[in-house]
């Protein structure tokens, strides 16, 4: 399988904050969800990959180019989708396109007023007296009127109704219906992830610390349930985390194979959703670095 992007060992230190060896990688024709929890680094991953930031050490390959010495032939077959509006708001669509337009050879106005068509978007009105919803909708038309292969958003859906939150992911899985395309983007909305995304990347802390298969994950982990007398310290190692409470313990698995034959029938065992995995997988890090 081909990889679109791959990070090996990226650095970048701010302040209070740094990204340490970073290390995942993209999967061409797949949408890759990128999860973290406030201040984990995925915008700075983002703008690492976006080239909008300058890393301090390791290697950004995408599309098998150096990052660095490809950077406009890069960028022309990629959409960018940021969370932060920089398109200038007094501006209309119709004034606002013909100034991005030019800057893409493969600009096709039939994807752009496809879209801006099917959003109702108005098109001479200005952009500041549109609501987040619409200009999300318009940052995403703009975003893949240069027909890109990669589809890059950071928190596309992040602040919006559930209808507009549902129309943007329809529109990512009509994107999707061409198998050479490849969405990554950044949520905390992991139910946004259940509909559309194939793999999931998580990033906790400036560390990444899974990057996988959805499917996969969701039958390798699960959570545990049963009474604390079935505990030691040495099956307390086996889990994720594990919470304790006064009828019984409550633990993360990232083995069900192993925990089905330590506990056989004495367990309860069920199948976890990315949030369960985010929470424990957080507390358990909690625990072993504090
Ligand atoms: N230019 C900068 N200078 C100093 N610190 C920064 C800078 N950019 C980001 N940070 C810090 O790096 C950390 C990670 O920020 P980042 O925006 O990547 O997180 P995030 O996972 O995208 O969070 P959120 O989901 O809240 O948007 C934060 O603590 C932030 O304050």
């Amino acid at each position: 399988m081909t990889n679109v992007v791959e990070f090996k060992r990226v650095t970048k230190s701010f302040k209070n904050f740094s990204l340490k060896d970073v290390s995942f990688s993209i999967k061409k024709g797949y949408v890759t969800g990128f999860i973290g929890a406030n201040g984990a680094g995925k915008s700075t991953t983002i703008k690492l990959l976006m080239n909008l930031l300058r890393k301090e050490s390791g290697e950004i390959t995408i599309f098998g180019l150096d990052q660095d010495k490809h950077n406009q032939a890069i960028k022309e077959r990629i959409g960018f989708v940021y969370d932060e509006n920089c398109f200038y708001e007094t501006l209309s669509i119709r004034e606002l396109r013909k100034i991005i337009a030019p800057m893409y050879q493969n600009w096709n106005d039939d994807i752009f007023y496809k879209y801006i068509d099917q959003f109702q978007l108005p098109e001479k009105q200005v952009i500041k007296s549109f609501s987040k919803g619409m200009k999300m909708k318009m940052a995403i038309s703009f975003a893949i009127s240069h027909d890109p292969e990669f589809i890059i958003m950071d928190e596309p859906t992040s602040g919006l109704d559930p209808v507009f939150r549902r129309e943007i992911l329809e529109l990512l899985h009509d994107i999707m219906l061409d198998e050479q395309k490849t969405i990554f983007f950044s949520t905390h909305i992991t139910t946004d992830l259940d509909r559309i995304a194939d793999y999931i990347t998580y990033i906790h802390g400036g560390r990444i610390l899974f990057s996988k298969e959805r499917d996969e994950l969701l039958s390798e982990y699960g959570i545990v349930k049963g009474s604390t007398d079935l505990l030691d310290s040495d099956i307390e190692k086996e889990f994720v985390s594990i919470r304790k409470t006064n009828v019984g313990f409550e633990a993360l698995t990232s083995d069900v194979k192993k925990s089905k034959e330590i506990f056989g029938h004495e367990v309860l065992i069920e199948k976890p959703t990315l949030d369960d995995i985010m929470y424990y997988t957080n507390k358990g890090e909690l625990t072993c670095t504090h």
